[in-house]
């Protein structure tokens, strides 16, 4: 279970959390939908033990991500993609995360195979690979300690469609083994694919959770109806 509980962050004048409250379940893939700057990231980061909370809490599993004892194999995170040494090739960068996290080498052709990146691609170095490819690293990197929890920001950022669908799959199989998935989005479509459940935040305050929508369109509506009742209240 993740779960942010009365969770206020603040940076100078923004309020960027304003007692932020939600959970994640196990066994179900969540999604986190805002406008740009609605907080998501924060949240997000807040539960990596990034970003500290001036109040309430962020747990993972009832604990703070700092006080775990193997992270890594708890909670897989994929943050920002564009965020890997340009230097490095896949592989490397695959091994010093895993070296980190204390996997066995044989997490890594396990991993790669997972998000299709083939052994040439991986031996390339990540300068050279399109933000799609980044993104595919990113998971890989996520998945290596085998975490039950994955917490992913915008996951479906610069994938293809085949990339789209094939991220669903993985993401709906490892809730089915029983794992905890949060993506973030601000794209509607991204959500409802990929989600089974939505917490909506608006402008630093969670304005809803919607558990099930006919289409696309449905989920739209219920998002916009959200998002202006918070408006109005802020
Ligand atoms: N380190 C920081 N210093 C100052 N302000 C910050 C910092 N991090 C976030 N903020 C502010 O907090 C608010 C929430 O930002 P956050 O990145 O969490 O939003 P988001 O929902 O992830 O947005 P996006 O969809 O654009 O990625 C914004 O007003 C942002 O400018």
């Amino acid at each position: 279970m993740i779960s942010l509980s009365h969770v206020t962050k603040r940076f100078g004048a923004t309020l960027a959390l304003d007692d932020v409250s939600f959970e994640a379940r196990p066994g179900a893939v969540t999604g986190f939908l805002g406008p740009n700057g609605s907080g998501k990231s924060t949240s997000l980061r807040m539960l990596l033990g990034l970003v500290r909370p001036d109040a309430g809490e962020a747990t993972i599993g009832a604990q703070t991500y700092s006080s775990l004892a193997e992270p890594g194999r708890v909670a897989g995170a994929l943050l920002d993609a564009g965020n890997f040494h340009p230097g490095r090739t896949g592989l490397e960068t695959l091994r010093m995360a895993c070296l980190m996290i204390g996997c066995s080498r044989s997490r890594i052709d396990i991993v790669l195979a997972e998000v299709g990146l083939t052994t040439a691609e991986a031996r390339r170095r990540v300068g050279t690979y399109s933000l799609g490819m980044r993104q595919r690293l990113g998971l890989a990197q996520a998945l290596l300690g085998d975490p039950p929890v994955l917490i992913l920001d915008e996951p479906a950022n610069g994938l293809d469609p085949q990339g789209q669908r094939w991220l669903a799959e993985l993401l709906r199989s490892r809730a089915a083994r029983g794992g905890t998935v949060l993506l973030s989005s601000h794209l509607l479509s991204e959500v409802s694919r990929l989600a089974e459940r939505v917490v909506v935040i608006s402008a630093g305050r969670i304005a809803g959770t919607l558990d099930s929508w006919s289409s696309e369109r449905d989920l739209e509506a219920a998002y916009f109806h959200l998002t202006s009742d918070s408006d109005r209240a802020a």
